[in-house]
């Protein structure tokens, strides 16, 4: 066996892995990245860029459909799906490179491409490697959770890690789950042409704030996509091409179905025990700075157990690059971190929802709401279909949520005001250029300082005041 001395010894070279393995390498680290599968991990191959990539080519069929309000012509668009998902391929193998072994080595990282486990509390095997470190990451991401769900083992159903090697299109997808993959892929697919029915045991959308949900939702089913609510998938039962799923009474049968019922940690195989890391079915339990019950080990990204995005995958990188690299406290918080669905409309949020803040400030909270039919950008290109909200206390802003065009990338805005904890009025300070979407984020600070300023006896007084003496 092969035995290697290094300074950090880091699994799985998905989001988290990556970044760490790149800071921590150009930093003067000695660093070993372990990969399993495919570089780039989730995101690229299996997650973010494809699907982002499926509903980019979903918008431009919509977009033939939707023509007429402008004077273009509505055309039915003829629909190859296999040439979606080679979109979807091209994407991936484009950013792949940014990715790939090869580049990593170049930053002076040995990568290994092989199954990592600990073997004891301070070395872990990899194929004919024996690796032992002052710091080991677990960054080996999550799975698809596949229910419990009698008969689905006998039937073929597609995860986010088979659907966007499908090349046929589904005449009638199934989906089970309503969280942001089922509808995201559900979208995607309505507008590629199939027929949609998404099962939700329990409140589609679930975990966004139900007036803006609500607003996505009948979107969603306005396009044609059957969403059911409070309906549990209990059996599933036929065969490729005819599958039925069934809830109590009710059965749906349909050509193809896709499983999206949430994640699982990827915990399994990793010979945990061995290393003392102590775990649970949501991921492995780290303190704030991501210190696992091992101290030399810590986790990030979905195995954590905190937020499951990409984004998070890199902040937790940051976090743990400053206590690892440098020696300094570093905490991970979730309270400023933004997450995004790209269905259209796009739902956004960061910081508290609404009824959080109601709890966490009663009433002291201030909701600040402004419609996008407002904005004269939204109403040029026919996009007036949103909302944001803002929940206010004592002039900064606790928490943030948009639906409608552009969320994911207005929320942006609040995030850095979050962040920073800056105040409503860095917003009435900062000009931005007219006519954009971005205007409805300031237009939330002039709804919350207009009635400030212009229902106050003492502005109209003291303005009175200068017209009348001052010369
Ligand atoms: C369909 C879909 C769409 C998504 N869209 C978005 C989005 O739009 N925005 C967003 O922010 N997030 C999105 N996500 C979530 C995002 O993909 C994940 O949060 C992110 O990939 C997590 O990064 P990670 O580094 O924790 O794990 P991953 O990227 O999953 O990487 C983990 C890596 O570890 C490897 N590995 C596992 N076990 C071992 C082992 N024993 N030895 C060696 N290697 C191992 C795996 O092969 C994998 O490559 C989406 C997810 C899905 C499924
Ligand atoms: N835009 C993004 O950032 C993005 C996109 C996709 C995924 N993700 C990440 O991936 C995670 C997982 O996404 P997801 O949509 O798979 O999970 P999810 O947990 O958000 O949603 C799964 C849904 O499936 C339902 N469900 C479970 N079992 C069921 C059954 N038997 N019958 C009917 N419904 C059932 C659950 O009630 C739940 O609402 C997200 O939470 C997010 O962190 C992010």
């Amino acid at each position: 066996m092969d035995r290697i001395e290094t300074d950090i010894c880091i699994i799985g070279a998905g989001s988290g892995g990556l970044s760490l393995a790149a800071g921590a390498a150009q930093m003067g680290a000695r660093v070993v990245l372990i990969e399993a599968g495919e570089m780039g991990g989730d995101c690229l191959n299996f997650g973010c860029v494809p699907s982002k990539s499926l509903i980019s080519a979903a918008k431009h069929a919509h977009g033939m459909r939707s023509g007429a309000a402008f004077g273009v012509a509505s055309v039915e668009p003829v629909i190859d799906y296999a040439a979606a998902m080679g979109h979807v391929r091209g994407a991936i193998e484009t950013i792949a490179p940014h990715d790939s072994q090869e580049r990593f080595e170049g930053l002076g990282v040995t990568v290994l491409r092989d199954r990592a486990r600990f073997v004891s509390e301070s070395e872990v095997e990899a194929g004919p490697h024996r690796i032992t470190a002052r710091r080991f990451v677990v960054a080996t991401g999550s799975r698809p959770l596949v229910p419990p769900i009698d008969g689905l083992a006998d039937v073929p159903f597609l995860t986010n890690e088979t659907l966007f090697e499908q090349r046929e299109r589904p005449e009638h997808l199934i989906i089970i789950g309503g969280g942001p993959i089922g509808l995201e892929m559900a979208q995607a697919h309505r507008r590629l042409g199939c027929r949609v029915t998404v099962i939700e045991a329990m409140r589609a959308l679930g975990r966004e704030d139900p007036e803006l949900a609500a607003i996505a939702l009948d979107r969603l089913r306005a396009e044609g996509i059957e969403i059911l609510e409070d309906t549990k998938v209990e059996k599933v039962t036929g065969s490729a091409g005819d599958i039925t799923v069934h809830s109590g009474e009710a059965a749906i049968t349909g050509t193809h179905l896709l499983v999206a019922a949430g994640r699982s940690p990827t915990t399994e195989g990793l010979g945990l025990d061995a290393a003392g890391v102590a775990f649970e079915k949501t991921g492995i339990k780290v303190d704030d700075a991501l210190r696992s019950s091992n101290r030399r080990v810590y986790a990030i990204g979905d195995v954590a157990g905190r937020q499951q995005f990409t984004h998070v995958a890199n902040y937790h990188a940051g976090v743990i690059a400053r206590s690892i690299l440098f020696g300094l406290p570093a905490k991970a918080s979730d309270s400023h971190i933004p997450h995004a669905t790209y269905t259209d409309p796009e739902l956004a949020q960061v910081g508290l929802t609404e009824a959080e803040a109601r709890d966490r400030h009663g009433d002291a909270l201030e909701v600040i709401r402004f419609s996008y039919d407002q904005n004269d950008r939204a109403i040029a290109e026919g996009r007036t279909t949103g909302l944001v909200k803002v929940m206010v206390h004592k002039g900064r802003p606790v928490g943030a949520a948009i639906v409608g065009p552009q969320a994911g990338e207005l929320i942006g805005t609040w995030a850095m005001i979050l962040a920073n904890g800056l105040k409503m009025k860095a917003l009435t300070n900062t000009v931005l250029p007219y006519p954009t979407l971005s205007e409805v984020n300031k237009r939330v600070a002039g709804a919350y300082f207009s009635p400030r300023l212009f229902d106050s006896p003492w502005v109209k007084k003291v303005v009175g005041f200068i017209q009348r003496h001052v010369p």
